[in-house]
Formats: structure tokens, sequence, C-alpha cells
């Protein structure tokens, strides 16, 4: 294993009665943020809970910074913060309270953990609530306080299991904020996972992209980006006879209203486009570099991870990137 290794798995695969939650996956992840994407089910949780050392693999092993998780669980969880995906905080006790007890059991002394804990719900942006029962927080509240127990004893990584569900537009806004604010102002190694692959392009150094328990990829972030590159053609007339020609030349067209989107492979597409405009007589009025979504590298193989779960149109809102 590389010394910047933060963690990696090899032939990682967990079987249920019913069904195989990973499936021989091989990754090594790097420094900084890496986002670990797949649809509702595609494994995700899994591979957070066998890093952990809190679920056994039934093939394969993982390590996190070095320690074999099998055998180094315990160890692995003291370097390491865990925000969990689902509601899992007491409703009677404060913020204030219910950090500084998961800083105490963490080891830190109790003036220590009060800092701490202080500190944390200052850095995730909770103030004067902090006080008041968790109970009657809001959503992206409940978020601030799982982010601040993850992070209250100083671990050198953290695994954040989906910690913009639930939230609105500006709350997921916020919560990205403060992922990349870990990674680069604390310097702490981030694993975050998200069904959503466009929330994760703001804020990842790195992106893993899971499904059914597979490896479908993972490359950094500019590899992405280059690959969403893309080329809008405008043309007075004929958009469809241009389209059925550039497919035909071998080219990735989407219709964009009276555009087409044009993948760019390379300078070839280029010229495609200029032949086909050529050859059909059409008066080119538009033609224009632009981004695709990161999503759109994935239109087909995994489809779900276009859709938001549970806020229809929340993903149009949140993903940046149209050309
Ligand atoms: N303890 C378990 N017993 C049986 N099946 C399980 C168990 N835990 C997970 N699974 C199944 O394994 C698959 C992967 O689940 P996992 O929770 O890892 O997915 P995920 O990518 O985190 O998705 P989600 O965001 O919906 O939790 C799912 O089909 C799930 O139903």
């Amino acid at each position: 294993m590389r010394t910047s290794t933060i963690l990696a798995t090899e032939g990682l695969s967990r079987r249920f009665p019913r069904v195989t939650a990973l499936d021989r996956l091989t990754v090594t992840v790097g420094p900084g943020v890496t986002g670990l994407v797949g649809a509702n089910g595609a494994g995700k949780s899994t591979l957070i809970k066998i890093l952990l050392g809190l679920l056994e693999p039934s093939e394969g092993r993982a390590q996190v910074l070095g320690m074999d998780s099998g055998s180094q669980g315990a160890e692995i969880r003291r370097a390491v913060g865990y925000m969990p995906e689902h509601d899992c905080l007491p409703p009677d006790v404060s913020a204030t309270d219910f950090v500084v007890h998961m800083a105490r059991m963490s080891g830190l002394p109790r003036t220590a953990a009060r800092e701490r804990a202080a500190d944390t719900l200052r850095h995730v942006g909770l103030y004067e609530e902090r006080y008041r029962p968790i109970g009657g927080y809001s959503t992206g509240m409940k978020q601030r306080v799982k982010l601040a127990q993850a992070l209250v004893h100083d671990p050198k990584v953290v695994f954040l299991d989906e910690p913009t569900n639930g939230l609105d537009p500006q709350g997921r806004d916020d919560m990205l904020g403060l992922i990349r604010r870990i990674g680069s102002e604390f310097g702490i190694s981030v694993l975050v996972t998200s069904h959503l692959l466009g929330e994760l392009e703001r804020v990842c150094d790195h992106v893993i992209v899971i499904d059914g328990g597979r490896l479908l990829r993972s490359s950094a972030i500019s590899e992405f980006t280059q690959a969403t590159q893309s080329v809008t053609v405008e043309v007075e007339e004929g958009p469809e006879a241009l389209a059925a020609r550039l497919a035909e030349l071998g080219e990735t067209v989407t219709p964009q209203g009276r555009a087409l989107a044009v993948l760019v492979r390379g300078p070839e597409t280029y010229d495609a486009v200029r032949d086909a405009v050529c050859d059909l007589e059409l008066s080119l009025i538009r033609l224009e570099q632009g981004r695709q979504r990161i999503e759109d590298v994935f239109r087909g193989s995994a489809a779900d991870m276009t859709e938001p779960a549970t806020a229809p149109g929340l993903a149009a809102t949140t993903v940046r990137g149209d050309s």
C-alpha cells in the first residue's frame, strides 16, 4: 500500500441471503475529498461499515490508514470520524451535551471535550441552538450535529454517509460547503457518499462510482469533467438531419431545445460537425463549447443516480454545469 493511501479494498465482497451488496470491489482512495456515488442499494453503507470494522466481509479485505478492518476495527474507529446515514440522535439532550458525550467516549478529558465540542459546533454553524434539545431541530441542524460528533475527536479521516439526505437546496449547498472546508481548511480526508453524482462534482477531488456493489469507475474529478466536454451546435433549420448525420459519423448527440449537444471525443468531433453542416448545406447559428453534467457520463448505465430520491426537482436546482 502507498503511504499516501487513505483506504483500500481488495476483492471485497459482502453477500446477504438475498442480495450481494458488494461484489469483488477493488479500489484505492488517496488524501482529499473522495465521493462514493451509487444509486440506493448500490452498497455504499455496506462498504463504510466494513471499513469501520462493524461488518465482516464475505471475501476480500479492506484497510484504512494502513490498518486491517477485520482485525483492527477499534483502532480504525479511533482514527476515523463517522457520520451515519440514519437519524440516530437522542431527542432529549442538547447538541452540546451530546457532542461533549461523544468526545468523552473518544477518550478526551472533560475540559478538552467541552472545548472541542464548542469549537466543532461553531465550525458546523450551530450557535445558540446548541443548548436546545435535539428533538426540536430541523433536518439540517440534525445533520450538522451528526457532522460535529464525527469531527469532535479530531480524526484524520471522516466517513460521511449521505450527509445531504433530506436537505433543501440551501441546506445542501451549506453542507457541501462544510465538507469542502473539512478537506481544505482542516486537512481531514473525507469519504462522502451520495446517490447524486452531480452534487459531489463541486466538492470532491476524486469520485468512485459503484453500481450493484461493483466498481463502475474511479477517477479524479478532472477526468470526469474532461469526459463531459461537449459542444453545442445550433443550426437555422434541420437539427434532426444534423443529429442523424452526426450519429452516423459516430458522435454522441443529445437534443437541447433547438440546439444539439455533441460530446467531444477529440478534434475529430469538430471536424465531424463542420463536415455534417457543410454536406447538409445548413446555416450554422451557434457553435459553443460547454460542459455536460457529470451524470451524463453514466446515462443509461446507472440512471438512478441522476434522480433525486426524496424530492423530484432538487437535483436540477443543485447541479451545476449545464451547457
Ligand atoms: N443487514 C442486511 N441484511 C440484508 N440485506 C442488507 C443488509 N444491509 C444491506 N443490505 C442490502 O444490501 C444492499 C446494499 O445496501 P447498502 O445499504 O449498502 O446500500 P447503499 O448504497 O448505502 O444505499 P442506501 O443509500 O439506500 O442505504 C441493499 O440491497 C440492501 O438491501
